[in-house]
C-alpha cells in the first residue's frame, strides 16, 4: 500500500514557514493534487490558517507544541487525515518554537497506526535575526534555532533581502557547519523553483541525522536533541477577567489580547512600531475604526505588515504577542489605555 508522503515545515517564529506554506499549497493545487494541512500554532488562536487556501483541508493543533502530549495528538490527527480524506500529501507547519524531533516523533508513532512517512523537513530560518543571535552565540532561541538547523533536510535562509551578500555568504557558511547534508536556499518571501516537491515525492523517506553522523560541526551539540522531560513542567496559563490570555512556553512568551472595539489604525501602527524588543512576534486580526474593515496584521523583528482580509468563519478581533521576558501587565495596560 502506498504511504502518504509527509512534509514538515520548521523554523523559529515568523521566519516564514506560512509564507512558504501558501506558495506551496499553490504549486500542488495547480498540479492537481489533493495536499492536507496541519497547523501546529503556539497561541490560541491560528491566525495563519486565514492565509491559506480554503480548498485545502487543515487541521489545527493550537496552544502546544513541544511537549510530550502534543506527539500523541499530532499522531491522531495524521491518523484521521489518512483515514477521512486519504490526501496525496500532508503538510506539517510546526510552532516557531518546536523541536523538529517531537514532530518527528509524533510522526513515527502515526507511522505505527497508518502508512505515512517523512519525505522532507525544511527549516526556514530568519536570516537577519539568525545573525544577532548567532553573534552573541548563546540563550535557548538559540540553541532552538541550530537543533531546526541540524534536523532539516532542506534549509531556507530567507528573508535575504534584509542582510547585505557578504552577511548572506557568511551566514550560508555557518549553516552548513551546523548541517553539511542538506542543501541551503537563500530566498526572499521563500520564493524558490517549487518544481522540487514532486521530486521530493519520489525520494526515499527522509531520516533526520543521528548523533555524531555531522562531524565538522564546531559545537558539541552533535544530534537533534530529544527536550522531553525539559518540557514536562514548563506550561503556565493565567486567564484575566476580560478573558485576555497569557501562555508562557518554555523561555517564550504568549499574551493573547481580544480587543472589544473598532481599532484606529494609525495609533495601532504606532503602538507596534514602540513594543520593546523583546516582543519579536505578534499577530492579529482588528476592524479597523476608519472603514470597519477586518485587517490582519504581522509583525515580526520590527517589521509590520497589513491588509485587508474577509476571515474565514467567525474570528474575534484579537491580538498575539509573543517574545521573551516582556511585562505582559505593562503590555496589557498600555493596549487598553492606548488602543
Ligand atoms: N522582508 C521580508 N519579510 C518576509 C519574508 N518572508 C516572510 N516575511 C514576512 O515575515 C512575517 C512572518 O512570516 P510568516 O510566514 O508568517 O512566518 P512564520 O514562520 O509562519 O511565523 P510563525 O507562524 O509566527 O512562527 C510576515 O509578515 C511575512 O510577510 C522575506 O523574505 N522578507
Amino acid at each position: 500500500m502506498k504511504k502518504v508522503p509527509i512534509l514538515i515545515l520548521s523554523g523559529f517564529l515568523g521566519s516564514g514557514k506560512t509564507t512558504l506554506l501558501t506558495k506551496m499549497l499553490t504549486t500542488c493545487v495547480a498540479k492537481g493534487m489533493r495536499p492536507a494541512i496541519i497547523m501546529n500554532e503556539v497561541g490560541d488562536v491560528n491566525l495563519d490558517g486565514q492565509l491559506l487556501e480554503e480548498s485545502v483541508p487543515m487541521r489545527e493543533m493550537l496552544s502546544g507544541c513541544i511537549c510530550c502530549t502534543i506527539r500523541g495528538d499530532l499522531g491522531m490527527e495524521i491518523k484521521q487525515l489518512v483515514d477521512d480524506l486519504s490526501p496525496d500529501l500532508i503538510i506539517i507547519e510546526a510552532t516557531g518554537v518546536a523541536n523538529p524531533m517531537e514532530i518527528f516523533d509524533g510522526v513515527t508513532e502515526a507511522a505505527l497506526l497508518v502508512h505515512v512517512e517523512i519525505k522532507a523537513m525544511i527549516t526556514v530560518i530568519d536570516a537577519a535575526h539568525f545573525m544577532q543571535w548567532h553573534r552573541k552565540g548563546s540563550g535557548r532561541t538559540y540553541h532552538l534555532m541550530r537543533d531546526q538547523i541540524r534536523c532539516a533536510s532542506m534549509l531556507l535562509v530567507n528573508k535575504s533581502d534584509l542582510i547585505s551578500t557578504t552577511e548572506l555568504d557568511e551566514m550560508k557558511q555557518i549553516i552548513h557547519l551546523v548541517n553539511p547534508v542538506a542543501a541551503i536556499y537563500s530566498t526572499v518571501y521563500c520564493e524558490f523553483d517549487q518544481s522540487w516537491i514532486e521530486g521530493v515525492l519520489q525520494a526515499h523517506e527522509f531520516v533526520p541525522v543521528q548523533e555524531g553522523q555531522h562531524h565538522n560541526e564546531e559545537n558539541v551539540q552533535h544530534t537533534c536533541e530529544h527536550h522531553h522531560h525539559d518540557h514536562e513542567h514548563d506550561h503556565h496559563h493565567d486567564y484575566d477577567h476580560d478573558g485576555n490570555h497569557s501562555h508562557s512556553y518554555d523561555h517564550v512568551m504568549v499574551y493573547t489580547h481580544y480587543f472589544n472595539q473598532p481599532i484606529d489604525s494609525e495609533r495601532f501602527e504606532q503602538f507596534v512600531s514602540q513594543l520593546p524588543d523583546k516582543v519579536y512576534r505578534a499577530k492579529g486580526i482588528f476592524t479597523s475604526a476608519e472603514t470597519g474593515e477586518r485587517m490582519l496584521f504581522q509583525f515580526a523583528y520590527r517589521q509590520l505588515e497589513l491588509f485587508r482580509i474577509q476571515p474565514q468563519g467567525k474570528v474575534h478581533d484579537v491580538a498575539v504577542f509573543m517574545g521573551e521576558q516582556f511585562s505582559q501587565n505593562e503590555l496589557k495596560l498600555e493596549l487598553d489605555t492606548t488602543i
